[in-house]
This record gives C-alpha cells, structure tokens and sequence, in this order.
C-alpha cells in the first residue's frame, strides 16, 4: 500500500501491468515465504491448497497451516522419497500429480519429525507408518514451488479457501504461475552490467550479467576476445554453458571436474582466434542448489551415485533449464555456435531452444583419484561421451 492507494489495482509503471512481471513476482515472493518456514496458498482452477516445506516449516507455521485448513493436512513427498519412508515400492497413479500424499500420525505432525521425514540424510525409525491417501490437487505445483526454492521436496499441505488464508495474511499464488516460472524467468533475461574483466588465462575478457525480471540471482557471460565479431561475420564461436559449482569452481574441489572445466575452457577460448563466450548460470547443482549438492554428497558418501542421490532427495537428475543459456546467447547475436561439452543433453537442450549448435568440442580431464567414479556415473548414465 501507498498514500495513493492499492498498487494491484492502479498500476504506476508499465513493469507492474506486465501479467510476465506480476506473476514472477509472485512466485519468487512465495518460493521466499516457504524457505522462511511461512506456508502459502496455491490458487488453482477449482481449488486451493495451503502449503508449507516440511524443510523448515515451525510451530507458527503449522498453526497457520491448520489455521487456514478445510480439512486434515497431509505430507507431500516425491514417489522415491515416499517410497524410502513407506519401505516399499510406491507404484504410480495415473492421476498422483509426480507426488505422494501420506497422513501422519500425530506424533510425526511435528516440525522435527516432518523434516526428517522429508530429508534423507536424517536417520529415523518410524513410531507407526503413515497410511498413503490420495493426492489432492496442485500436489504438482507444491512440489515444483519447493524445487524453486531449492528446498526439499517435501510439502505439509491441506486443503483451504483464499478468504482463510486472506484472514491470516498469507501469501496466495496462481499454480499456473508457479509451473511456468522456469521459462517465463528464463525469457525475461535483459543485460545489466558489463565490464572489462581480464584474466589471469584470458587478458581480454568483458563479463556481461543477466537478470531476470523476478529479482532472482543473476547470469554471466564471459566473453573472451571477440566472439561478436567472429558471429556478426557468420562464425559459430566457442561457446561453453558452465553451471556454477561452487565447491569445485571456486574451492578447487576434486569431487567433480567443474574447476579444470572451467579454468579449461577459458584458456581455449583465449586460444581460439574466433574467442568464445562462457556461460555462466546460477544452476548450481545441475538446478538443485548447493545445500541440496552438499545433502547428495553425504547420500553418495553412503554408496548411491550422483544420479540416485538425487532422486533420493526427491529431485530429477538434472533439474536444469537450458532456455536460460539460450536467451543469453540470443541477446550476444550468437545463435550458430560450437559447444564445448560431453553432455548430448545440453546439446538437444539449446537446439531446442533454437540455438544452432554446428559442432560439439570434447572437453574431458582426466579423472583426479576422487572423481573418478562420478565421472563414470557421467558416462554410464548421464550418456556423456567422455574418452574411455
Ligand atoms: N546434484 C549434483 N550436482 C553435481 C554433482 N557434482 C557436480 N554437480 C553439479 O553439476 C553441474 C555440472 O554439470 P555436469 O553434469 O558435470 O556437466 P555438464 O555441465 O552437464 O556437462 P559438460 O558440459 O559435459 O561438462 C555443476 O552445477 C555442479 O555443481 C553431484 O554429485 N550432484
Ligand atoms: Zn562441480
């Protein structure tokens, strides 16, 4: 609210009037009350389901949560998840939204208990099993606003009505709204910065940043030497899409072959008379955020891969967006490139984001004594075509 009046109803910008803009807003704002342990109402077609991430929901939310319920919350988890809590397979329901629905007993609607119930790091012998129920509607979209908020997918939820959670001044966001954001996200990237930046490895270097209209974390690109050039005369440069890693980028890492990656491909481009662009995108994780990374590391310190620990967490093996690297690339002029990548994946990714990608160029290190099983995990079931 302003002195001058309600700012939903007299739009003062023309960013305001923009649905894109309002509604990314939203979503951002709820992603934001749910890793504050707030719950949030999901407005659907015909229904509403008020929601709270079992990661971090307390005792105010779960009086909140109840406070605005229609009828008995129950615990949303991803299928692999509720299979590990349930200790039995989980077949699939036609109509189960990708999530499963259990109600609790009430010993285990508790703060504590809900957050070891979503986390699978967290060791726990269950008092009684919780009975599986069916899965109330926008159960997809609970879980896809958790992801965004790189928060466990594991959602406290119930059914409630916009007049209750209005009562009790909670957040209400469009379903619709929340499964769109990753691409309408991704198309709003504009340029916001850019500066000359040189490198230890590449001495004439600009960085550009992206960002998005919903306030999220920014994008870079670092172009090295002049690839613009190379494109505007109609060369495909070298272009590497690199999601930021922080363990192995900036700490050197050897769990992974990010940094060598990363440093690597910069040198090539400084050798490349054409240049090139690295991009570098905020999916760290490949999408999952580096506290869930850190949660995978412990499950694979456990024995499960790098692809099984994140399904063990309730995510996908790759949770990654590649209209983000697309856009960029777009806004450069550079839509014929050459991809520095092993990842057929990422390839199919932008092409199909309609970037034409004319070559692919190996970018393999050679494995380090710790990495060596992660990248062959990469190989054997990712399909990256590394070196044998
Ligand atoms: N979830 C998860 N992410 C990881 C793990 N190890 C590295 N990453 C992330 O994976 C991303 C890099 O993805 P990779 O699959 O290695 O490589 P890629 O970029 O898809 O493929 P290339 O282009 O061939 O390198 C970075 O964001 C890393 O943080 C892991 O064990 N689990
Ligand atoms: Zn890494």
């Amino acid at each position: 609210m302003t002195p001058h009046g309600n700012l939903a109803t007299e739009p003062t910008s023309k960013a305001s009037r923009d649905p894109h803009v309002a509604a990314l807003r939203q979503v951002h704002r709820a992603m934001a009350e749910l890793r504050r342990g707030t719950p949030v109402l999901l407005r659907g077609p015909d229904a509403c389901l008020a929601v709270a991430a079992a990661e971090t929901v307390g005792a105010q939310g779960m009086a909140e949560l109840a406070g605005s319920a229609l009828g008995a919350p129950v615990l949303l988890l991803a299928p692999v998840r509720a299979a590990a809590v349930l200790q039995r397979p989980v077949p699939h329901a036609p109509d189960d939204e990708g999530a499963v629905a259990l109600r609790l007993p009430p010993s285990l609607m508790a703060p504590e208990a809900l957050r070891s119930l979503a986390d699978p790091t967290v060791e726990r012998i269950l008092p009684e099993a919780p009975e599986r129920v069916s899965v109330p509607p926008l159960a997809q979209a609970a879980i896809a606003l958790a992801k965004l908020g790189r928060l466990l997918p594991a959602l406290i939820a119930a059914p409630a009505t916009e007049a209750a959670a209005e009562r009790l001044d909670l957040l209400t966001v469009a379903a619709e709204d929340v499964l769109a954001y990753p691409a309408t996200a991704a198309t709003t990237l504009a340029r916001v910065a850019e500066a000359h930046v040189p490198l230890e490895d590449a001495q004439d270097s600009r960085i550009v940043a992206f960002r998005a209209a919903d306030g999220g974390i920014e994008h870079l690109a670092i172009l090295v030497g002049r690839p613009e050039k190379s494109a505007a005369a109609g060369g495909a440069p070298l272009v590497r899409a690199h999601s930021e890693c922080f363990t192995g980028d900036l700490l050197g890492s050897l769990r992974c072959d990010c940094g060598p990656q990363l440093r690597g491909a910069i040198t090539r481009m400084a050798q490349d008379p054409g240049g090139g662009v690295l991009l570098y995108l905020a999916q760290e994780g490949r999408g999952i955020g580096l506290v869930n990374k850190l949660r995978a590391y412990s499950l694979q310190d456990t024995g499960l891969d790098t692809l099984d620990a994140n399904r063990a967490l309730g995510y996908g093996a790759d949770e990654r967006t590649f209209l983000v690297a697309a856009t960029m690339l777009r806004a450069l002029g550079m839509e014929r490139v050459r991809l520095l990548t092993n990842n057929p994946d990422k390839i199919a990714g932008l092409a199909a984001c309609g970037i034409e990608v004319i070559g692919r160029e190996a970018h393999a290190f050679d494995p380090n004594g710790v990495n060596d099983g992660y990248l062959k995990t990469k190989a054997l079931r990712f399909g990256h075509l590394l070196p044998e």
